[in-house]
């Protein structure tokens, strides 16, 4: 039973970490949070500043100074819910210390877009298999929504999906506001690998616009990839679902279209000559899509859908094949 006052820990220190606090203390319902981030000096800098010095520095911090801090168990230890926003290649890291016991009877989260890396799972598989959470109580936020359009308050749209759709109505309304609308869905697998590939398939873009490529072949690539994405989500977990909707098709589109995006931003340097290394040290920022397509890679050797674009960013970003000789055989094989 959900409790008159929701009390919700939120796990990670980057922007969406950033954007969903601001989310959370817009919306009018109240609720109680907590924030944990790794960064000691930045959660030092919020509770005296409230602003994130590295995130979203625009946005106004509204929690008390007391909770904010470093300890992860004492910041989740009554929490109703815990919103998980580290990149998937940290989770681990960032869970060490944490015991199935400490999460027992929570509902867990996951606004996080990856795969965790070693265990090729996506995060409510992982929840559900390491920490023994039943699935009833696993809840995922997806849907085109950039960070930085949040922190400045542009209509954004998010999906909130959930097997008990009425626990995803619950935490939708918590999100809520006059620029965030919410839309509620059952579909956890195919909107926890929607958003993985839409990653790898923003960085696809970059490439080829970093190789040169122009809007008309990036348009026939995203057509490409939209039907990659139904190939593999309709044989991992095949239900029926439109793809169309915002939490697929829109997530691919704004990730493969935006100046914010971070996976298309990092595909474009890699496109235009820089190493994986020097991309991601120039970003200050995690692209999701550069450790999902090694996890697509491994997971894909037990369904064998016909995936050319992730195969074509593994072989550019774990082969070290040249992106130009890549993104040319790519292009015999689209339509
Ligand atoms: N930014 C968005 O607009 C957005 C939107 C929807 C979903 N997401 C998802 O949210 C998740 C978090 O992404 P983000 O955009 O907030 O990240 P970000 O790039 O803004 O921040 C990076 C985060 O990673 C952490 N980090 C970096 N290196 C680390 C390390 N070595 N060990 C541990 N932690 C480390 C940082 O502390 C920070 O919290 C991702 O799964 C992303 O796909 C992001
Ligand atoms: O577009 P990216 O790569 O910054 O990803 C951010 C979000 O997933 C967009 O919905």
């Amino acid at each position: 039973m959900l409790k008159q006052t929701n009390k919700i820990a939120v796990v990670g220190g980057g922007s969406w970490a950033t954007a969903n606090i601001k989310m959370l203390t817009d919306n009018t319902i109240t609720k109680e949070i907590s924030w944990w981030m790794r960064n000691a000096e930045a959660a030092d800098y919020i509770k005296n500043f409230r602003h994130n010095p590295h995130y979203l520095s625009s946005v106004e911090i509204k929690l008390e100074p007391g909770n904010i801090g470093t300890e992860l168990k004492p910041l989740i230890a009554d929490a109703d819910f815990i919103l998980l926003n580290v990149p998937a290649a940290f989770l681990k890291e960032a869970l060490s210390g944490i015991t199935a016991d400490d999460l027992k009877g929570k509902n867990i989260v996951s606004a996080i877009k990856g795969i965790v890396p070693d265990e090729n799972k996506i995060i409510g598989e992982f929840l559900h298999e390491t920490y023994g959470i039943p699935f009833e109580k696993i809840l995922v936020i997806s849907g085109p929504c950039h960070a930085e359009e949040v922190a400045l308050e542009k209509l954004s749209y998010l999906t909130i999906a959930c097997q008990d759709t009425e626990l995803a109505a619950v935490f939708a309304g918590m999100l809520s506001t006059r620029y965030i609308k919410t839309v509620v869905s059952d579909d956890i697998y195919g909107t926890e690998y929607g958003a993985v590939l839409k990653n790898v398939y923003a960085m696809a873009s970059g490439i080829c616009h970093g190789v040169g490529y122009g809007d008309n072949f990036q348009s026939v690539l995203i057509s490409n990839a939209i039907r990659e994405l139904e190939r593999f989500v309709d044989v991992v977990h095949p239900i029926d679902r439109d793809i169309k909707e915002s939490a697929y098709l829109g997530d691919l589109l704004v990730t493969a279209y935006s100046q914010f995006s971070r996976n298309r931003t990092f595909g474009n340097m890699i496109g235009k000559g820089y190493t994986v290394k020097s991309a991601q040290l120039e970003m200050n920022m995690i692209a999701e899509g550069y450790y999902a397509v090694n996890c697509l890679h491994e997971v894909n050797k037990q369904y064998n859908v016909e995936m050319p674009i992730c195969e074509a960013v593994y072989a550019i970003l774990y082969k070290k094949s040249p992106p130009a000789v890549e993104m040319q055989k790519l292009a015999e094989k689209l339509s």
